[in-house]
């Protein structure tokens, strides 16, 4: 079931938790997730500002889940060996089930202490352009996720210890407080994560405490992998194939029924407004809400793949744009770690033994082997990967253009399809695949503009922000990433694995032929992903950017993606707007060389048009 709810319960929500001050005492965080959830269920659908919560379920309900979930994973109650205590640094692996870190700590020692760190540097400015480094809805996020956790270990034992501040300068006086042997904490790959698990490496031999850092972010797991991460294949099909075929997925790490006791701390500290993060509450006011933390998580694979039985049709709906359905909108969970790639492929195995074994069944596996690749890219191509040539150190000349850029940002650029994505990312904190593909290329392609503005703003916005994962997908939309060989590849795997005077091969090599031309070229000119092309195949309807630009609902369909006049004049002309080519570097903003007409979208020529 979707629960709709109007702005006002979403407002009386936000100040609800604007509210909240965590005690350790279990009932206050009882009352946090029915008071929040209460003001979801008791809300009417209401015309059109309406809110889809994700996933759809009350707390209670998600509570179950979540319960029902762990106990397939309970631990048979097992003799610890350890001694002493250990103490877990939470980061990115805000969850219970299937996370090795809180399990080597507990099984390492007689007491656990988990700690989380509201890191500054977390909320600081991103690094050129100053915007800022986390936004309200996903540090609003963050709080669900770390209210979650904390609730889950107290069902356990145990509680979570929050600290303002950064953890190398913490870390040695907790441990030094609580004798603790060795602290465990998830291994992170981005140049950022890595200088702050130097300093508090260096921090805590000074007090003689180890610092152990284990892999867990990935589906297939790093030590598993056919070949060194520093020799990893350029080519995501290769990477993919290899390790389809020569590595296996471990199984999913149990829970113990109890992590107690819990060591003796006074004051556990509370989840903090954002407010006092100087961020300002910001409300979803239509579109998708999400609910973070592993609750929430579990239970949206239990919605996706069981209960709404979506699983099934993923790979024909994943390029939808609009509403909760089209794809699986595990991302914001997975980016933070509440929820567990190999609990996801655990579930898909099992929806194939019990219902089906499909194309799509599959696909869902497919996507989050790119989720890997860019997390194991990051470790190959380390800081190039930020890098304004990117890994293949392109040399071009990018415009800054804050009109321009602003006008991008902010929905206002006079392309329906362009604004309405910019106004989701701003309001929900999320964007489909196909919008950031869009958008991106846009940004890149049409205007211009540095990839590493459209980057930020997305580290900005993003609930499911992923260092990998964003400036990846980036760079290979920027064409900082060497496309040719990639699909130099795919045609020597395809040569070799078909007759050569199979149809397909000879028409996917007339095809092929367009890219290898290219080859040297301007990369902004790779990847173009053709406006009227992408909202005739995508949004042939209009109905997504009549959902967030209400005023073109009232035109015919075939209208709503080029409204003319009755909209906002395009900033700029598309690069492949015209029969020839234009380089809009050189044209004023405001030029207009779009053709407005429907009927004129085959007509549309662009090379690598999408
Ligand atoms: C410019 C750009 C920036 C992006 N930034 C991020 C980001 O910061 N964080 C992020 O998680 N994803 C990012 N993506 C990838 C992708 O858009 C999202 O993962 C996806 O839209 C999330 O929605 P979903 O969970 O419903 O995806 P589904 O279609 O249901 O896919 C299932 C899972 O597979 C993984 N996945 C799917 N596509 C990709 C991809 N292209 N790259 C990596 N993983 C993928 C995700 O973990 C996703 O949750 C970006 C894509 C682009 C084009
Ligand atoms: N987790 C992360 N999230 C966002 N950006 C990251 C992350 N980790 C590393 N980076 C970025 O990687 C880059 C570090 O690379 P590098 O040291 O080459 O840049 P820089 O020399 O600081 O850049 P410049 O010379 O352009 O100022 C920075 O842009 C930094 O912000």
């Amino acid at each position: 079931m979707i629960h709709n709810f109007t702005i006002t319960s979403i407002n009386h929500i936000l100040s609800l938790t604007a509210k909240l001050t965590l005690d350790p005492k279990l009932f206050l965080l009882e009352s946090y997730y029915s008071g929040r959830m209460a003001q979801h269920n008791s809300s009417k659908s209401n015309a059109a500002q309406t809110v889809h919560q994700v996933p759809g379920f009350g707390s209670e309900e998600m509570e179950r889940i979540a319960e029902h979930t762990f106990q397939r994973y309970t631990l048979p109650s097992k003799r610890k060996l350890g001694k002493g205590v250990a103490m877990v640094w939470f980061r990115n692996d805000l969850r219970i089930l299937d996370n090795e870190v809180l399990y080597k700590a507990w099984v390492s020692s007689e007491v656990v202490l988990p700690v989380y760190f509201l890191d500054p540097r977390l909320f600081a400015t991103t690094h050129h352009f100053g915007f800022p480094k986390t936004g309200a809805l996903r540090a609003q996020f963050l709080m669900d996720c770390l209210a979650d956790l904390k609730k889950s270990l107290m069902k356990r034992g145990l509680n979570l210890l929050i600290q303002n501040g950064k953890p190398e300068e913490i870390l040695p006086s907790l441990a030094k407080a609580y004798g603790v042997h060795t602290v465990y904490a998830q291994k992170e790959t981005c140049s950022e994560e890595l200088y702050v698990e130097k300093l508090v490496s260096q921090a805590l031999r000074e007090s003689g405490t180890k610092l152990e850092l284990i892999w867990g972010c990935t589906m297939y797991h790093i030590d598993d992998l056919p070949f060194s991460s520093k020799s990893l294949p350029d080519v995501y099909t290769q990477f993919r194939k290899s390790v389809e075929s020569k590595s296996v997925v471990r199984g999913c790490i149990k829970i113990p029924t109890s992590l107690g006791p819990p060591p003796n701390v006074g004051d556990w500290g509370c989840i903090p407004e954002i407010t006092s993060l100087e961020l300002r509450q910001e409300k979803v006011s239509k579109g998708m809400a999400f609910v973070g933390g592993e609750s929430a998580a579990l239970s949206r694979v239990n919605e996706y793949f069981w209960k709404k039985d979506l699983l099934r049709t993923y790979k024909v709906t994943r390029n939808g744009m609009l509403g909760p359905n089209y794809s699986t909108k595990f991302s914001p969970w997975l980016a933070s770690g509440s929820l567990s790639p190999r609990f996801i492929y655990e579930e898909v195995k099992r929806y194939e033994r019990e219902r089906e074994s499909n194309d799509s069944t599959y696909w869902v596996l497919f996507e989050l082997i790119w989720r890997d690749y860019f997390r194991f890219l990051s470790i190959k191509e380390g800081n190039s990967l930020f890098q304004v040539g990117g890994p293949r150190k392109v040399q071009t000349t990018w415009s800054q253009d804050r009109v321009l850029f602003d006008a991008w940002k902010d929905g206002q650029t006079g392309y329906p399809l362009i604004d309405a994505n910019m106004k989701e990312l701003s309001t929900t904190g999320f964007m489909s695949n196909r919008g950031r593909q869009i958008v991106c290329s846009f940004l890149v392609r049409d205007m211009g503009i540095d990839w590493r503005m459209g980057a930020e703003w997305f580290e900005t916005c993003l609930l499911d922000y992923d260092p990998c994962s964003n400036y990846g997908n980036w760079t290979y939309g920027a064409g900082n990433i060497p496309q040719y060989s990639v699909l130099f590849a795919e045609f020597l795997h395809y040569l070799f694995a078909f007759p050569i005077w199979s149809r397909d091969v000879m028409s996917t090599m007339i095809k092929w032929s367009d890219y290898f031309i290219g080859v040297g070229n301007d990369p902004r000119e790779d990847r173009y992903f053709s406006i009227p092309k992408q909202a005739q195949n995508y949004d042939p309807e209009g109905e997504f950017v009549a959902y967030w630009l209400p005023q073109l609902r009232a035109l015919p369909k075939e209208k709503r993606h080029f409204p003319g006049m009755l909209y906002i004049k395009p900033i700029v002309a598309l690069k492949f707007g015209n029969k020839k080519p234009v380089d809009n570097r050189t044209m004023a903003p405001g030029t207009r060389r779009v053709s407005t007409e429907v009927n004129k979208w085959k007509s549309h020529r662009g090379k690598r048009m999408q």
